[in-house]
C-alpha cells in the first residue's frame, strides 16, 4: 500500500476526519457505521476520505459523484476488496458478488444473467410463485383465527427463503410440502449468521497482525459457518445428482440441475463442485434477505401510515378487484404501490452500503488523488436522506407521492437515477433486480389486498418504530408484530 501511496506522490487526497496513528478513522465507527459516514460527508463534503488501519478508503452520499464512480469511472472501480470473511464465507472469494474484477467474475457473472436469471426462466417460475403466495395469505388467516399478532419477519421470510430455494434447489422449505421444519430453521439461521458475518467491520480485515490474536472469536465464528454452509451445499448437489442418475432429466429442471449440466472452463466437462456452491450460496444470499427485509420495512412503515396503506390498498381493489387473488400480471398496473416501494428503498435500502467496490489502479476522483486498491463505501442509506437531493423539509417522512411523475420534487437537484440506487449501477449492478422487484411487489400486494393491518397490542401507529441495525443487509431491530384482519376471506379457504 506504501507504493500505491507514493504512485499519487505529494498529489491531494479528498477531504477527512482527522486520524489516529496506525487505527487511523477505525475507531470513529460505532454500531450503526453508515451513519457515522453519512456524518463525515455532511461536515467534510460529498467524498471523503478515511484510513481505516492499513486500508485506504472514500465514501460519498452524492448522486453526481456515484454516477462518476459507477459509470464514468467504472472500469476502474469495479474490483471487491478482499475479506476475511468473503475468503471463508465465499469460497475464497470465488463466487459473483465478493469476487474480484476478472475473468472469474466474468464468466460466473455469465453463468447467472445468461443460465439462471433470464426473464423465460423467471417466467417459468410464476405458478410456483402464486403459490407461495396462497400459502402466505392461509398462512396468516391461520394466525388471525387464532387470535394472534402476526409476526412479519417470519411470513415474509418465508416467502422469500420458499420461492428461492424452490427456483434454487426445487424444495419448499415452509409449508406442506415442506422439506423439514428443523431443517429449514437451521438452513434460516444459517443464511442470518452468514449474513451477520460478511456485514461486520473486522478488525482484521483492516489491522492484519489482530488477525491471529481474533479477540471476537470472529474469524472462528466464520470458520464454522463455512462448514455448516458448505455441507448442506454439498449435501444439496449430491441429491440433484441423484435425482438425475435415477430420473434422467425428465422432471422440471431447478437452478442446480442447470448448473449440474454446464461444461466447465477451458474444456473441463462440468463445472467444479466449489463453482456451483458459490453460486448456489450467493444466489441464496442475495436473494433471500434483500427481498424480506425489504418487505417488513415496507409493512412497518404502511401500518405507521394508514393513509398510505388504504391508499395501496384502493389501487389495489380498483385494478385487482375483490373477486381473486393478485397475479404476477398485476405488479405493472400498480404505480401508487412501486411508489410505496422505491420511498421503502429510499428511507431502507436493503443494504446502508452497496457492497463494497475497490479501485483498481490509481485514479483521479473530483480532481483528487486516489490510490489503487482504495475501498468504497457508497452509502446508499444516506444517499435517501441526503438534503441536497430530497429537499431539507420533510426528508424523514415517509411519503410515496414523491416518486409520482411531476410531483414533489424538493431539493436543487432534478430527481433521475442516482437518487435511490437499490440495486446499484455499472457492471456490479444487481443481476437479480427484476426477480427481487417482483418477489417484493407480489409478497406486499398479497398482504395488502388480503388483509387489514393494524399496530399489535393497541399501540398506536407512529409507536411503530424505526430502528435499524448495521449489516449487509439492515433490518430492523425487532421482528416487526401486526394484527391481521380479513378482508377478502371468501377467498382463502
Ligand atoms: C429486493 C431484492 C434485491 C436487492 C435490494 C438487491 C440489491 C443488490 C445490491 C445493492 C447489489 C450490489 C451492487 C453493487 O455493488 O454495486 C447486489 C448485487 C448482487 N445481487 Fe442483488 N438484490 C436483490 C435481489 C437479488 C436476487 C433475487 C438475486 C439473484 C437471485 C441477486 C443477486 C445478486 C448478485 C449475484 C450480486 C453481485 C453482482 C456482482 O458483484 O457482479 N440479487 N444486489
Amino acid at each position: 500500500q506504501a507504493g500505491n501511496r507514493a504512485e499519487c506522490g505529494q498529489q491531494r487526497l479528498p477531504p477527512g476526519p482527522p486520524r489516529w496513528p496506525i487505527v487511523g478513522n477505525l475507531l470513529q465507527l460505532g454500531r450503526l457505521p453508515h451513519r457515522d459516514l453519512a456524518r463525515f460527508c455532511s461536515v467534510y463534503g460529498p467524498l471523503v476520505y478515511l484510513r481505516l488501519g492499513d486500508v485506504d478508503a472514500v465514501t460519498t452520499d452524492d448522486p453526481n459523484v456515484i454516477r462518476e464512480i459507477l459509470l464514468r469511472q467504472d472500469d476502474a472501480f469495479a474490483s471487491r476488496p478482499w475479506t476475511v470473511a468473503a475468503a471463508h464465507l465465499a469460497y475464497g472469494c470465488g463466487d459473483v458478488a465478493l469476487a474480484p474484477m476478472g475473468s472469474h467474475w466474468k464468466r460466473m457473472r455469465r453463468i447467472c444473467v445468461e443460465h439462471l436469471l433470464t426473464s423465460k426462466r423467471l417466467e417459468s417460475f410464476t405458478a410456483h410463485r402464486a403459490e407461495e403466495a396462497r400459502h402466505m395469505v392461509r398462512d396468516v388467516w391461520s394466525r388471525t383465527m387464532a387470535g394472534e399478532a402476526v409476526d412479519l419477519r417470519q411470513v415474509l421470510g418465508a416467502f422469500s427463503m420458499n420461492n428461492v430455494t424452490r427456483m434454487l434447489l426445487g424444495k419448499q422449505y415452509f409449508g406442506p410440502a415442506s422439506a423439514g421444519r428443523r431443517e429449514a430453521m437451521e438452513f434460516m439461521g444459517i443464511t442470518h449468521e452468514l449474513f451477520r458475518l460478511l456485514g461486520i467491520i473486522y478488525i482484521g480485515d483492516y489491522l492484519p497482525a489482530w488477525r491471529w490474536i481474533d479477540p471476537s472469536r470472529c474469524e472462528k465464528r466464520m470458520r464454522e459457518v463455512e462448514k455448516k454452509v458448505d455441507d448442506f451445499h454439498q449435501k444439496i448437489i449430491e441429491e440433484h445428482r441423484k435425482r438425475r442418475r435415477e430420473a434422467g432429466v425428465e422432471h422440471e429442471l431447478d437452478f442446480v440441475d442447470v448448473l449440474l449440466s454446464l461444461p466447465g472452463e477451458d474444456g473441463k466437462e462440468r463445472l467444479d463442485d466449489k463453482e456451483i456452491k458459490a453460486l448456489m450460496q450467493d444466489m441464496i444470499a442475495a436473494a433471500t434477505d434483500t427481498s424480506s427485509v425489504t418487505n417488513e420495512w415496507a409493512m412497518a412503515e404502511l401500518i405507521r401510515h394508514p393513509r398510505v396503506l388504504r391508499k395501496a390498498q384502493a389501487e389495489l381493489d380498483a385494478v385487482v378487484g375483490r373477486d381473486r387473488q393478485v397475479r404476477d400480471s398485476d405488479l405493472f398496473r400498480l404505480p401508487y404501490l412501486r411508489c410505496v416501494v422505491r420511498e421503502t428503498f429510499r428511507l431502507h435500502p436493503a443494504g446502508p452500503f452497496l457492497i463494497p467496490h475497490q479501485s483498481l489502479r490509481p485514479t483521479r476522483l473530483l480532481g483528487f488523488s486516489l490510490p489503487a486498491r482504495t475501498r468504497v463505501f457508497i452509502n446508499t442509506h444516506a444517499l435517501g436522506r441526503n438534503p441536497h437531493v430530497w429537499g431539507a423539509g420533510d426528508l424523514e417522512e415517509f411519503r410515496p407521492e414523491r416518486h409520482e411523475k411531476g410531483r414533489g420534487q424538493g431539493g436543487d437537484q432534478p430527481r433521475e437515477d442516482f437518487a435511490i440506487l437499490p440495486f446499484g449501477a455499472g457492471r456490479r449492478r444487481c443481476p437479480g433486480a427484476g426477480l427481487g422487484v417482483v418477489m417484493v411487489l407480489l409478497a406486499l400486494a398479497t398482504l395488502l389486498h388480503g388483509f387489514e393491518w393494524a399496530p399489535p397490542d393497541g399501540l398506536r401507529p407512529e409507536a411503530i418504530d424505526v430502528v435499524e441495525v448495521y449489516g449487509m443487509t439492515m433490518p430492523r431491530a425487532t421482528p416487526l408484530r401486526a394484527v391481521a384482519t380479513p378482508r377478502l376471506a371468501h377467498l382463502y379457504e
